[in-house]
């Protein structure tokens, strides 16, 4: 096979990297490109976007193929004719996410997930292996959108691999009533449940349809019933499923764009939530595995005209579930910061806790949120996200847009972080109750209401010259909401924008930022 090309999607990034390189330099700083440096840095803000954190995830999860039943006949000197003793197959292995502190966004996942296939099943009645599950990690805080497939189901915390008695080779219970159970629901669930697949493989895979593996019962050869030799032979792991699902996948990486895309009227928004380290979701099941000869001959009575074809069809294993899902990301923070580029929210963050975000005295050094942990001395740990600047119009997209704004859906209480010396010593900034305003404007354009949870201000970088009287002046204009003076380089005010943080979550009447009580010229 030939090497798969990766370039086009290396291109692809770069690209929305550039357009927000110009956006941001010609958009933002009109008269950036001039300078050398700030193209510099620019450059470097595109390397860092290149290879930023994936928040947002599309993922193709298939569960792995059920096992073929085997066709086996067991012979001895006083039974000539023989007795079928075909095992059933295992079933397929499934695909689960699995919520874990040690990720901390999706770059680690592959956007086609599959599990692995059950193991087929054997002479002397012996049940396949059980496909062992595929567990992706995904970091606390996804969210699930569901484009399209069956929705995903939490599952209990255990090791997946423990086997069920079926699942164990040579535990095929003898005794009438278990075996007819177990084969009567599995044969009348597997006509509707094998006609259910046909139609499925034919929506999803309308060219792979014609393939050997996946042919249904009316194409199927009989020459497909394959003795128990044969049987043996084949790969558990069906070196041909594995040809099949790499073809495919560059080609429907391409589609999954347009797939979601074509399907957004369809998407159920947040079928599941992952916020508990250790939570597992399935989002593909394995399929059934087939039943062996043992099974069939006991249970199904075959008229004699198409018994091969018939046997055939009960005997290949069911296709595993499949879904397309779409994996958001929202971090779980109590306490957002929220301010213009270089107000100064990863020095306060690494002020307020023992996060170490990039500080650098330019916009957008933050690229991805950080999240710091506030310790009080009653061990309660509050959780302090500090999210990448917002600039006025970037419900527009321009600057880093709205995206990162996900990541403080959830936080109880706001912190707007404003510069006090943005328009201080002759710098073209914006004046402190304008920064409020806008960011007001943003979240507002963002999520309705998000501006009414509790808030509070932090007046930054009161240490410069002329901060005091602007501080002043900010406590003037801005009613309703407690400010607090602080010099997050030296600490300063730290101790007590805590105990705020701190009561404004405590409080019983909190209030947020209301724009009537703020006085802009
Ligand atoms: N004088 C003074 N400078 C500060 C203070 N806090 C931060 N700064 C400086 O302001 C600049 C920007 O600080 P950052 O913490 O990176 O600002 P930010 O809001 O995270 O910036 P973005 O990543 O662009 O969103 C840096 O040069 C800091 O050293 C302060 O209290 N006083």
């Amino acid at each position: 096979m030939a090497p798969r090309q990766r370039g086009g999607r290396e291109r692809r990034r770069l690209c929305r990297s550039e357009s927000i390189f110009l956006q941001l330099y010609v958009g933002y700083f009109p008269q950036a490109c001039s300078d050398e440096s700030t193209m510099s840095r620019g450059i470097e803000y595109l390397l860092f976007q290149a290879r930023g954190m994936v928040d947002r995830f599309r993922l193709l999860a298939r569960g792995g193929d059920g096992g073929n039943g085997c066709i086996s006949q067991r012979r001895s000197r006083s039974d000539r004719q023989g007795r079928p003793d075909g095992g059933d197959g295992g079933t397929g292995g499934n695909v689960i996410l699995e919520c874990s502190r040690s990720v901390w966004d999706f770059s680690n996942l592959q956007h086609h997930t599959k599990a692995v296939r059950g193991g087929n099943g054997l002479s002397k009645k012996q049940t396949g292996t059980r496909g062992p599950d595929k567990v992706a990690q995904v970091p606390v805080g996804t969210v699930i959108h569901l484009v399209r497939g069956e929705r995903p189901s939490f599952t209990v915390n255990k090791p997946t691999r423990s086997l069920d008695p079926w699942d164990i080779p040579d535990a095929v219970d003898d005794s009438a009533d278990s075996s007819n159970q177990k084969n009567k629901d599995g044969i009348n669930g597997y006509e509707a449940e094998r006609e259910r697949s046909n139609q499925w493989e034919k929506q999803t895979y309308p060219s792979a349809c014609s393939k050997a593996r996946f042919s249904n019962a009316e194409d199927s050869d009989a020459s497909s019933i394959q003795p128990q030799v044969d049987l043996d032979e084949n790969d558990q792991f069906d070196d041909d499923d594995e040809e099949f699902w790499e073809d495919e996948e560059e080609t429907e990486e391409e589609a999954l764009d347009a797939d979601e895309e074509g399907e957004e009227d369809d998407i159920q928004y947040s079928v599941a939530e992952m916020t508990r380290p250790g939570q597992r979701l399935i989002v593909a099941q394995g399929g059934e595995g087939g039943l062996g000869n043992a099974s069939i001959g006991r249970d199904v009575r075959l008229s004699k005209g198409n018994r091969q074809e018939e046997v055939a069809r009960l005997s290949t294993g069911q296709p595993g579930t499949e879904s397309f899902l779409v994996l958001e990301l929202k971090s779980i923070a109590d306490v957002g910061l929220v301010g213009l580029p270089n107000a100064g929210k990863s020095t306060l963050l690494s002020a307020l806790s023992r996060a170490r975000p990039e500080i650098a005295d330019y916009a957008f050094t933050t690229l991805r949120p950080n999240i710091g942990s506030l310790t009080y001395d009653d061990y309660l740990s509050v959780k302090v996200a500090d999210i990448p600047g917002l600039i006025k119009g970037a419900h527009e997209n321009r600057g880093l847009g709205h995206a990162f704004l996900r990541h403080i859906e959830r936080t109880k209480v706001l912190s707007y972080v404003l510069d006090l010396a943005a328009t201080l010593n002759g710098r073209k900034g914006i004046p402190p109750w304008e920064q409020l305003r806008d960011l007001v404007v943003e979240l507002e354009h963002y999520q309705e209401g998000m501006t009414k949870r509790p808030s509070l201000i932090v007046a930054n970088k009161i240490d410069e010259v002329g901060a005091d009287e602007m501080y002043e002046e900010l406590k003037r204009r801005v009613q309703g909401v407690p400010i607090f003076p602080v010099c997050a380089i030296l600490q300063e005010g730290v101790p007590d924008l805590r105990v705020g943080l701190r009561d404004l979550m405590d409080a019983s009447d909190p209030q947020g930022v209301d724009l009537s009580k703020v006085i802009v010229d």
